[in-house]
């Protein structure tokens, strides 16, 4: 069996290694040898890892598809990318890609494609790194019916949170350490703004809903707004911020069904399984009709833990060409409607200062019930140490936390701009949206 991998960076590299050094174990596993034929390269003068080869490196990864049985793509990107897995697919290649990026862009384009050609394409390690979710989602959950996905998906992010929280440390100190542990993207700003999460989001909720998805259908936001302010008073508040990626079945306002897909920094409770997710760990509960809730975790970023979830799949297709038969095909069949993001229905932690008189509390309660937003929870908070110190310590100036129940991100953005516009507010210092209640 010819494999061909495309690229030899972080990933690559690593799926090198372990095609050669467990090529035994993975033969008898597949029950034909796997012939490594090439790895396909930008510069094939560049030195490598030792465990690469240099004869088999390449700059030609057209000539090289061509030449494969079984073609992995951790190369990323969009272009060449999709154009050679394309290639490899009309030349009868089983394909298994990490590109969630492309995946997330052009999915449905690649699974048509490998249909109409009668090979797989798999694709474990594009959401999640080592854990297993692809193959849950789209094959083990396939006879229930997905209600929600939510987790942490982003290594990077959960990494420099983790790190900001537990060391001080600011974003960009924590994006270069990301960055020379082979977590971050080749751009972090695909992690730091969340489009690599999204991405992930966009491929969860495809398969869980049966339902095209992309990129541009998830309500994205990134990490970068938070400040070590907003981190200190999640702990503070007995929370953890957390970059989420949540899709879930929802209702327009008129009540069509559809699904609602977003990725955004949450406070997650310090009880909650979510909290205790560290450095670059990911972890992703599913809730499933019949199946009730089920947790993965595990390493979501790294060289080695994503080569796992590759070699892993490469197996899979391999021995679908020995002993014949095919994984699954995908299909957008149930084609729900994606909810815009207003439809998105959460719980809410506001900070505010405001003139600390006797029906303040009150004018601000009245706001968020002309709006329909219930209250949960208001607390008075301590003396904080910031430029307002003294005037809280004055009396003058009040910090109050409000805790929401579920509302819609459209009552809520309403209820923000309404409170923005009294005159006793002096500031909205922070929204966040609550999760994992
Ligand atoms: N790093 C991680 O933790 C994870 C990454 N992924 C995904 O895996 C894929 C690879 O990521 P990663 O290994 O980190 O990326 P790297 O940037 O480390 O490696 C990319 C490799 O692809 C090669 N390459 C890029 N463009 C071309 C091209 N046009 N022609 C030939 N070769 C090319 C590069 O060649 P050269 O070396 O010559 O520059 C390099 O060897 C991406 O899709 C990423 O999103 C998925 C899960 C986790
Ligand atoms: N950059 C990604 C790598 C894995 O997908 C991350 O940080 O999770």
């Amino acid at each position: 069996m010819r494999v061909a991998v495309l690229g030899c960076g972080v990933v690559g590299t690593q799926v090198v290694r372990l095609l050669t050094t467990q090529a035994d174990d993975l033969a008898a596993r597949v029950g034909a040898p796997l012939q490594l034929v090439g790895v396909a390269v930008r510069d094939t003068s560049v030195e490598r890892d030792p465990v690469v080869d240099p004869a088999l490196l390449t700059a030609d990864a057209e000539g090289l598809v061509t030449r494969a049985d079984v073609v992995v793509e951790v190369m990323g990107g969009i272009e060449p990318a999709r154009g050679l897995i394309l290639r490899a697919i009309e030349h009868g290649a089983a394909v298994v890609t990490a590109n969630k990026a492309l995946l997330a862009q052009d999915g449905p384009t690649l699974y048509a494609a490998a249909d109409a050609a009668g090979v797989d394409l798999y694709f474990e390690a594009a959401v999640a790194g080592a854990i297993p979710i692809v193959r849950p989602v789209r094959e083990s959950l396939v006879g229930d019916r997905i209600r929600r996905v939510l987790g942490i998906v982003n290594g990077t992010t959960n990494y420099v949170l983790d790190k900001m929280a537990t060391e001080g440390l600011d974003l960009e100190q924590a994006v270069k350490e990301a960055q020379a542990l082979g977590y971050a993207e080749a751009d972090p700003t695909a992690d730091v703004e969340g489009y690599d999460a999204a991405a992930k989001a966009a491929i969860l909720a495809s398969l869980a809903f049966h339902t095209r998805v992309s990129l541009d259908d998830v309500d994205r936001e990134g990490i970068t707004a938070l400040t070590a302010d907003d981190v200190a008073w999640a702990a503070r508040t007995g929370h953890v911020l957390k970059l989420l990626a949540i899709a879930e079945r929802g209702e327009a306002e008129d009540g069509t069904p559809g699904v609602q897909v977003r990725v955004h920094p949450a406070l997650v409770p310090a009880s909650h399984p979510l909290a205790g997710v560290r450095g670059a760990f990911n972890a992703v509960f599913v809730e499933a009709e019949a199946a009730g809730e089920l947790m993965f975790y595990g390493r979501g970023a790294g060289g080695a833990p994503t080569a796992s979830a590759v070699l892993g799949d490469v197996v899979s297709v391999a021995r679908h060409r020995v002993l014949g038969g095919r994984g699954p095909v995908e299909s957008s069949y149930a084609d729900l409607p994606v909810l815009p993001a207003e439809a998105a229905r959460t719980r809410y932690q506001m900070r505010l200062d405001v003139v600390d008189r006797p029906g303040v509390l009150a004018q601000v309660a009245a706001v968020l019930a002309e709006h329909g937003v219930s209250i949960e929870a208001v607390r008075q908070t301590p003396v904080g140490d910031d430029a307002l110190e003294n005037a809280l310590a004055a009396g003058e100036i009040a910090r109050l936390v409000i805790t929401t129940h579920a509302a819609t991100e459209r009552a809520l953005r309403g209820t923000v701009e309404s409170i923005e516009g009294l005159d006793v507010v002096r500031r909205v210092i922070s929204v966040l949206r609550v999760e994992g209640a």
